[in-house]
């Protein structure tokens, strides 16, 4: 399979860098970034191979599987025409997916395909299991070190000075749904478990900027007629961006073998 990686930051240049030093049945094929010339170098510098840097809107050319590894609000631009094109779309920033319900529609249209990785959390598959039986509730607790909410809109809001914070402060207590504009870049993990679950209106999330954590923290419990589940993935913050936890591009690698694996293992 053939892929091509629209983004080149913590989650984009980790899933090249595990491309470009080989993984059966799969082949990097181009890569977007905003910034050309700093890619190409930092290719030229440690990569086997420079792959074409491209516009996001023609990553789908040439190749089979287009992963989102973008700012959110990029998410239409990569995603709309990879789509019309019957591509599958690994979609890394579930948040975005949100405020574009047409791309399933397009998908469905088309063949096309969107894939959302489990990302920085655990449990999916479990949620997944669980949601095709009754589930009474879905809560996530979410806690950062308060470095890692710096820039979200909604701590600009509260006025809060992340470097102040010498104690936990709850900074959003509601529906999943309702947090994504203001944690574009946190709260990915939340989206993805209320799509994997009940809904993002029906899924309650906690956020924390938590001085006493030195990871990203989140805590899922779930209540449903199959099992009851309590699980905490504590995720190292990757050394590009804090914001973001190591495993994410991991998941994304992982996701990327189930397509071209003869076996694949977990819902
Ligand atoms: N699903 C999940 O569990 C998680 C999702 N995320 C999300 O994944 C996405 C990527 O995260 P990171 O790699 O940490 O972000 P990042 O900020 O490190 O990298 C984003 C990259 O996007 C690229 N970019 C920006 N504008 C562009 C343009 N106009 N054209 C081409 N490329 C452009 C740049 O190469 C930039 O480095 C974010 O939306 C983040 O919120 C992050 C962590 C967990
Ligand atoms: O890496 C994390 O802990 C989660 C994250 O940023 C997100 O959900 O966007």
């Amino acid at each position: 399979m053939k892929v091509a990686l629209g983004g080149f930051g913590a989650v984009g240049r980790a899933v090249a860098e595990a491309l470009d030093r080989g993984i059966d049945g799969l082949e990097l094929v181009a890569v977007s970034a905003s910034d050309r010339a700093r890619a190409e170098a930092r290719m030229s510098g440690g990569f086997r191979k420079v792959y074409p840097v491209k516009p996001l809107e023609e990553l789908q050319d040439g190749a089979d599987v287009v992963v989102e590894c973008c700012p959110g609000h990029l998410l239409e631009t990569i995603a709309r025409p990879a789509l019309e094109a019957g591509r599958i779309v690994v979609v890394v920033s579930a948040g975005a997916l949100l405020a574009n319900p047409h791309l399933e529609e397009i998908a469905a249209r088309t063949g096309g395909r969107i894939l959302v990785p489990s990302g920085a959390l655990a449990g999916l598959d479990a949620v997944r299991a669980a949601a095709e039986g009754t589930v009474e509730s879905v809560t996530i607790s979410t806690r950062k070190p308060p470095a890692g909410l710096k820039g979200a809109p909604a701590i600009e809001a509260m006025g809060l000075d992340l470097d102040a914070v010498t104690e936990p402060v709850l900074c959003y207590a509601g529906p999943a749904e309702d947090a994504i504009a203001g944690f574009p870049a946190n709260l990915n993990v939340a989206v993805a478990l209320g799509l994997a679950g009940i809904g993002t209106a029906r899924t309650m999330l906690e956020v924390w900027a938590d001085p006493t954590v030195e990871r990203n923290t989140h805590t899922i419990r779930l209540v449903s007629d199959s099992a009851t589940m309590t699980m905490t993935i504590e995720g190292i913050p990757s050394d590009d961006n804090p914001r973001t936890g190591r495993i994410t591009p991991l998941s994304v690698i992982a996701l990327l073998k189930r397509l071209a694996a003869p076996m694949v293992i977990g819902t």
